[in-house]
């Protein structure tokens, strides 16, 4: 089932209140950098994440680099972003 994408004033309030994320240069997802002391910690971050993306049924592109994880938020169900991407990039803040 189509969801719907965030208008321009939604993205801008979500910009501005997720300071660490930024627009992907196509416009259809939101990216962050993170980095953590290790892989322990890298990896304890992504398994938080996932149990949230089950039970949401939203689920993120990563890619993990010993401590790092660069985080891609889109929903595929949308072509772009909806309130889901935000609402797991607000729950990504919480846990990093
Ligand atoms: C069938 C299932 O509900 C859908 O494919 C869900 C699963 N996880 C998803 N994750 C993301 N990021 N976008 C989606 O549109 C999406 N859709």
């Amino acid at each position: 089932m189509p969801i719907a994408r965030l208008t321009d004033a939604e993205l801008d309030a979500a910009l501005a209140e997720l300071p660490r994320w930024s627009l992907r240069a196509d416009g259809l997802a939101l990216e962050a950098d993170l980095k953590f002391a290790d892989f322990n910690a890298a990896f304890g971050f992504m398994t938080r994440v996932a149990i949230y993306a089950e039970k949401a049924d939203h689920h993120p592109e990563w890619f993990n680099v010993y401590n790092t994880v660069r985080v891609t938020l889109t929903t595929h169900d949308a072509d772009g972003l909806s309130q889901r991407d935000v609402a797991m990039a607000r729950f990504i803040e919480g846990v990093v």
